[in-house]
């Protein structure tokens, strides 16, 4: 039933397998009632090794603990402070922290949810089979939830379908910034939220009674423990990097053998369109995020008459921890020491959290489904300003054989004519698309005067919107298209050279996109093999050469990823060309963001996306990684400095022409 890290499919056996069967969940909601459907008999599929432990009894057994007494008396004798005050201290931490699950406010958000979900979205759609191995893995062991993380909506709706399939309720991993809302805050709480301070790097007693209070969670089983191990919503909708501190203390208990095994389900959930699409792209413009208040959430309430379309949630194949760690992991290690000393996790172990997290991560790309709005977002993104809309009607049916063949997974009415289709995506995205006297163009891109940086400001948050929807299916095209990059780099048929390429551009990528850990050689296999299935590219066992038949597509790949290239470009030339000091990320950002934005104004590039911080971030972690950076820890902020032999030594070692073509000049 589950899958092991050892049987895990490719990418391309797991897309196959994709093909289930999904169920609307608000059909049935449109045809009864919501207040039944709140107020109905809720006997839930639980645990069967369950321990019943009320919210108050789980805060007292985690201050009971022998690993969080050990804790206090090590903190005491290190501090000179009492135990007494230390466990006062804890105990305020578990009050602040503790969820509060209770079925009332379940039944108001049943209730509430039930309207807004149906004012919101035109289907919900669930697949079958994906509930019911849940449903079976709940009952063996404890499960760990793993969704995906785009929009508020995930942890909202994840409960709502736990609930209507009469699964027990999770308990969520909650940032802070949800505990302050007035009456909200408590209320998600009631409705199983317990609240985290966003890092907690360094702070011993926050970190024990967190780990704790995760841990006795995953022993008593008491309820399906759900968190995002992206950490944050993606603001480009590409996955985000894990984070692997919570996956570390949920797997412990198996490791340590306090459970006979547990369940990691990873979960897909992909949104036709976000509400929050275009606050992402302020935000990536450097606007801040407004704070999460009750207020806000009470004027934000204008979307009600908007239309969002469709959402799929692919529940993926439950993974056994036990199965997963057999052969891997030694874990007789963890029997060495008393199982309630606090240890580091040993190198293993590290590696192995890691591992899973991007298996996880990888599973939830794989399950994406995706809709016909992110071919026309991605097609009208390489004829910007805009296309005849008959023309976009042809690349769109072209594109979606493509990233099927890929196996990507496409939601597509088959009911309706294709420019029917198209026509309903450019509807649905009318913030972002226009038609008009049979013309398709991208909003504020119609601009035909001089550019100022506030044009270009207006013209970037259109754009970004538009790449948040294509980047819903970059990854399916990363590892061919990384493979045509690398060929046009090189210039050369040679599949040595163009697999050095492959490497460093999958390196300098770590962040824009996610890779297994140490599988180059997979990735780039995996690329050949969909783009030799296509007729892309040719190969024969010392060389690659893309097709006469392959060069549209190849043109087409190599332009998708042209943004991610010239962004990186365009950085490397303001560090080199402009940084004279030590600088910290945000001096970083705003500084090479204007030199960007100078250079799309004066007309010398028209890279808007590398406007974006997401990017500019990804950057700075890419170039630290690379050599070309050097990362200073400090007191209060980080601060980098190039290392400017290093930058050349990098690019000639690595035989880059990315690095060593003549670039725009820096000063203007
Ligand atoms: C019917 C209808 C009902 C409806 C009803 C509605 C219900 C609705 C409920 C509301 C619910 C709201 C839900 C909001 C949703 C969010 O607010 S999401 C945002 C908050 N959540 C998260 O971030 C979860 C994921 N984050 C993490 O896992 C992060 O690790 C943590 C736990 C936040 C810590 O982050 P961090 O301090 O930045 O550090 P991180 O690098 O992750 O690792 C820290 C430690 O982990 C350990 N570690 C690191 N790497 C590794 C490794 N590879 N292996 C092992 N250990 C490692 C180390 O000990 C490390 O510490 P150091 O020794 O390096 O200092
Ligand atoms: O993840 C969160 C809410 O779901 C909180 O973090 P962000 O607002 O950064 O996404």
């Amino acid at each position: 039933m589950a899958a092991s890290m050892g049987s895990v499919y490719s990418q391309k056996e797991f897309r196959s397998k994709k093909r289930e069967v999904f169920e609307d969940i608000l059909e049935e909601r449109r045809q009864s009632s919501d207040l039944r459907y709140a107020m109905k008999c809720y006997t839930p599929v639980i645990y069967r090794n369950l321990t019943p432990c009320t919210p108050s009894g789980l805060k007292t057994s985690v201050l009971q603990s022998l690993e969080l007494q050990y804790v206090i008396r090590q903190i005491s004798s290190e501090s000179g402070e009492s135990c007494e005050s230390i466990q006062e201290q804890a105990a305020e931490i578990l009050d602040e922290m503790g969820h509060n699950l209770r079925m009332g406010a379940i039944r108001l958000f049943a209730m509430s949810l039930s309207k807004i979900f149906k004012r919101l979205f035109q289907k919900v759609c669930v697949n079958e089979e994906g509930i019911q191995r849940l449903t079976q893995a709940i009952q063996e062991h404890p499960v760990v939830l793993l969704p995906s993380h785009r929009s508020y909506i995930d942890f909202l709706m994840m409960s709502y379908v736990l609930y209507s399939y009469d699964l027990a309720l999770p308990v969520i991993a909650a940032g802070m910034d949800f505990m302050g809302m007035k009456i909200v805050g408590e209320l998600l709480r009631m409705s199983g939220a317990f609240y985290m301070r966003r890092s907690f790097r360094g702070n011993q007693l926050y970190w024990a009674v967190f780990a704790e209070y995760v841990k006795t969670l995953i022993r008593n089983g008491y309820a399906p423990v759900e968190f995002f191990v992206e950490g944050q919503r993606s603001r480009t909708c590409k996955t985000l990097s894990p984070k692997f501190g919570l996956l570390n203390i949920a797997m412990e208990p198996f490791f340590k053998g306090e459970v006979f095994d547990t369940y990691i389900v990873p979960i897909s959930i992909n949104y036709e369109r976000v509400l929050e699409e275009s606050l992402y792209a302020y935000e990536l413009l450097g606007v801040p995020k407004p704070k999460e208040s009750t207020s806000g959430l009470i004027k934000a309430r204008r979307i009600l008459n908007e239309n969002f379309g469709s959402i799929h949630i692919y529940f993926g194949q439950p993974i056994s921890l036990r199965s997963l760690a057999s052969g891997i992991i030694n874990r007789t290690q963890y029997n060495l020491k008393p199982r309630h000393l606090p240890q580091r996790p040993p190198e293993d172990v590290q590696s192995f959290v890691r591992d899973v997290a991007y298996q996880v991560e990888l599973n939830q790309i794989a399950n994406m489904v995706l809709s016909p709005g992110v071919l026309v977002a991605t097609i009208l993104l390489q004829n910007l300003p805009g296309m005849d809309f008959n023309v976009l009607v042809e690349k769109t049916l072209w594109l979606k054989d493509l990233i099927e063949a890929f196996g990507g997974f496409l939601e597509w009415p088959d009911n309706l004519s294709a420019s029917r289709v198209v026509r309903s995506s450019i509807d649905l995205h009318s913030n972002i698309f226009t038609l008009v006297d049979g013309h398709v163009t991208l909003l504020e891109h119609k601009h035909t005067g001089l550019l100022t940086e506030e044009i270009v400001f207006e013209q970037a948050v259109s754009l970004l919107m538009c790449a948040f929807y294509r980047n819903q299916m970059i990854n399916v095209c990363v590892r061919p298209a990384l493979v045509v990059l690398a060929c046009e780099m090189v210039q050369s048929s040679i599949k040595e050279e163009i697999f050095r390429s492959f490497s460093f551009l999958r390196s300098v990528f770590s962040k824009e996109f996610i890779f297994f850990p140490g599988s180059e050689d997979k990735d780039f296999d995996e690329g050949c093999f969909m783009l030799t299935k296509c007729d892309i590219i040719h190969t024969t066992p010392s060389e690659i050469m893309i097709t006469d038949k392959g060069t549209i597509a190849a043109f087409f790949l190599s332009k998708m990823f042209q943004p991610f290239l010239e962004g990186y470009k365009l950085a490397y030339t303001y560090l080199v060309g402009e940084v004279t000091n030590a600088f910290t990320e945000k001096q970083y950002i705003s500084g090479v963001r204007s030199f960007i934005s100078r250079l799309i104004v004066s007309g010398t590039s028209k890279c808007y996306e590398a406007l974006s911080s997401d990017m500019q971030k990804n950057i700075l972690s890419s170039f630290v990684q690379l050599g070309v950076l050097k990362r200073m820890k400090s007191v209060s902020e980080a601060t980098f400095c190039l290392e400017k032999k290093m930058v050349k030594e990098t690019a000639e070692k690595l035989g880059l022409q990315m690095f060593t073509e003549k670039l725009p000049s820096a000063r203007l």
